[in-house]
């Protein structure tokens, strides 16, 4: 089977990712089963610049095809923050809970009704040859003021999605991968993927 690096960090992410692309044909390996690399720190001013340079990296170091996403929540009373800067937003401990607490605090004065976030998700697959395929996957939905569900990571436990009452913390991790962003995204990028294991 055709081996495939998911370059990313974030283990809850990783396992989305692994579980997503189950089926598609492909041997998943993560980071850790390759020989370590530096990577280049996420600067760029889109989620789709930063998912195609993490790929690349990842891709040119190792020989190997590549995917990597990068994404986010964008909050439109926020004019669209914390965006690119969504795993850091509260500084660089990177802690999903202070990052959400700040959000929070940060739409506090907003009324209900301009509650309205969204998910991003730019994945980007660079093969051995340099082809270079970038996709973007969206999810809809609101803020709670209150975190609710232990399930996913990040700001899962203050959006609810379109069409639901519960978090995005609150649904199984079968039903969030079918309609998340990232599960959009890795949906574009199957026909791609089953290509690799083709003769
Ligand atoms: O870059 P890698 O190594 O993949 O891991 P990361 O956690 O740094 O990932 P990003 O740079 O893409 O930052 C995305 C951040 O956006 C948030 N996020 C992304 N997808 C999410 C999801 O499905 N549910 C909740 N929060 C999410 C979460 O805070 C992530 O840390
Ligand atoms: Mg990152």
């Amino acid at each position: 089977m055709t081996r495939l690096l998911v370059a990313s960090r974030n283990a809850k992410k990783l396992a989305e990712m692994r579980r997503i692309l189950a089926g598609a044909g492909v041997e998943v390996v993560g980071l850790d089963e390759v020989p370590p690399f530096p990577e280049a720190p996420e600067t760029g001013a889109t989620f789709e610049d930063n998912a195609v340079a993490k790929a690349r990296d990842a891709a040119a170091e190792t020989g190997l095809p590549a995917v990597a996403d990068d994404s986010g929540l964008a909050v439109d009373a926020l004019n669209g923050m914390p965006g690119v800067f969504s795993a850091r937003w509260a500084g660089r401990t990177r802690s999903d809970e202070a990052n959400l607490r700040l959000v929070l605090e940060q739409v506090a004065d907003v009324p209900d009704e301009r509650l309205t976030a969204s998910f991003v998700c730019a994945s980007a697959l660079v093969l051995p040859d340099s082809t270079e395929i970038i996709v973007r996957g969206e999810w809809p939905g609101r803020l709670v003021r209150e975190p609710r569900g232990g399930n996913g990571f990040g700001y899962d436990p203050i959006f609810v999605p379109e069409g639901e009452t519960r978090t995005s913390a609150e649904l199984t991790s079968a039903e969030k991968d079918a309609i998340s962003h990232r599960g959009r995204a890795l949906q574009l990028l199957l026909p791609h993927l089953r290509t690799l294991s083709r003769p």
